[in-house]
């Protein structure tokens, strides 16, 4: 047999083994890391898209639940859909707190409105969900720097505010308990794009990618603070049919729609259950599907894993995975440079 046979058979004979590692893995998964029955979650971004099907499969949990975002009439008639979706309607709180998370310092008082709100005690979880995309060509797209500072107030500093609000609280010395009690969490919402990057989002993908490097410094320095503990958490969804993805690809660059066909899109609700999921089995680094976990195993370097073998050993084989991926997409985008010819002659969609 030739050797790409060879390597062929051999990459496919232990991608296997790890798919049956990981569905064992997760048919024996039994304790819950993330039980939110009786506690309270505050979610930003969630009057629309993924977080607000978060809030509603939270608050069907059993969860107290805050949303967080800028528009009053879309946080009140999502709210009125989680109630709705309580488990325990008689005793589960619900309320919404407008707020803009690219403001500076807009954490600090959402915190201390949540506290007062919540009988003077923080919220239990905090999943930053709050996020928007702007697709264009970095340089002959007009507005692209302006819309990656844009990107960078909201889906980073969104998050950093928020994380550094609640973890002032969480890890104050008076709130101090145990390690064995109940982790907080704090949840960052990335991308696959901070996986693996394409074409077409310069003013988006760094923003994501800064997550992972705030997430990855705090899942270290929690360290400092044994008896207060907190779980940190990145969810990695891929294409998600929400209202912010209907917005984006009005400025999307069709090179950019070419390359995202290899990727299924999936609805705001399974997006939501998937990350549910894996922040319930404990995970770090939570995807939504085979491919991102695929992403993610190429990308871990000094990132705690979620399982040290089955993240090792397909870690070893995304090189050759990515050897002919990168080749393909990179042949994609020459040939649409072929056809098109150049950028500065592109007509972005309106
Ligand atoms: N859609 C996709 O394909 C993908 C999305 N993601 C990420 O997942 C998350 C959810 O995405 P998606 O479901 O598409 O979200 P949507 O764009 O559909 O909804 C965004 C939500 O965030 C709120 N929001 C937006 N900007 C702000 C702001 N400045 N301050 C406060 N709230 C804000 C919106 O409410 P309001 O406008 O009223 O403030 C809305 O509730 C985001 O972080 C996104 O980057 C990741 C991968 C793929
Ligand atoms: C190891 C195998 C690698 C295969 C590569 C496949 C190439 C396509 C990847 C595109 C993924 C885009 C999903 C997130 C989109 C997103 O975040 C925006 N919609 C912003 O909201």
């Amino acid at each position: 047999m030739s050797l790409p046979v060879i390597t062929a058979t051999a990459l496919g004979l232990v991608v296997s083994l790890v798919i049956v590692a990981i569905t064992a893995m997760g048919f024996f998964q039994s304790k819950n890391h993330m039980p939110v029955e009786g506690r309270t979650v505050l979610l930003t971004g969630a009057s629309e898209g993924m977080g607000r099907s978060a809030a509603l499969q939270l608050a069907a949990k059993g969860a107290n639940v805050i949303i967080v975002s800028r528009n009053v009439g879309r946080l009140e008639e999502t709210l009125a859909d989680v109630k709705a979706a309580a488990k325990s309607p008689s005793t589960q709180r619900f309320t919404y707190i407008s707020a803009d998370v690219a403001e500076h310092d807009y954490a600090a008082r959402v915190v201390a409105e949540a506290m007062a709100w919540n009988g003077g005690s923080a919220p239990d979880i905090v999943w930053c969900v709050a996020g928007m995309s702007t697709p264009l060509l970095w340089a002959m797209d007009e507005g692209s720097m302006a819309a990656s500072r844009r990107n960078m107030d909201v889906n980073y500093f969104g998050a950093a505010e928020m994380s550094q609000a609640i973890l002032r609280e969480w890890l104050a010395p008076e709130n101090s308990t145990s390690p064995q009690a109940e982790p907080k969490h704090i949840i960052f919402t990335a991308s696959m794009l901070a996986l693996f990057a394409i074409v077409g989002y310069g003013p988006y993908t760094p923003s994501k990618w800064a997550l992972r490097g705030l997430a990855d410094t705090l899942a270290m320095e929690l360290n400092l603070y044994p008896d207060n503990p907190v779980r940190v958490h990145v969810v990695y969804p891929g294409t998600i049919t929400s209202p912010g993805f209907a917005r984006e690809n009005q400025t999307k660059p069709a090179v950019t729609v070419e390359l995202e066909k290899d990727e299924p899109p999936e609805t705001p609700d399974t997006v939501a259950r998937r990350s549910i999921q894996g922040l319930e089995a404990g995970k770090y680094f939570v995807t939504v599907s085979f491919l991102g976990e695929l992403m993610r195993c190429g990308v871990m370097g000094g990132s705690p894993r979620n399982n040290w073998f089955v993240d090792t050993v397909l870690g070893w084989f995304i090189p050759i995975i990515y050897f002919f991926v990168l080749r393909g997409l990179n042949a994609t985008v020459l040939r649409y440079a072929r056809t098109h010819g150049h950028p500065s002659t592109y007509s972005t969609k309106k």
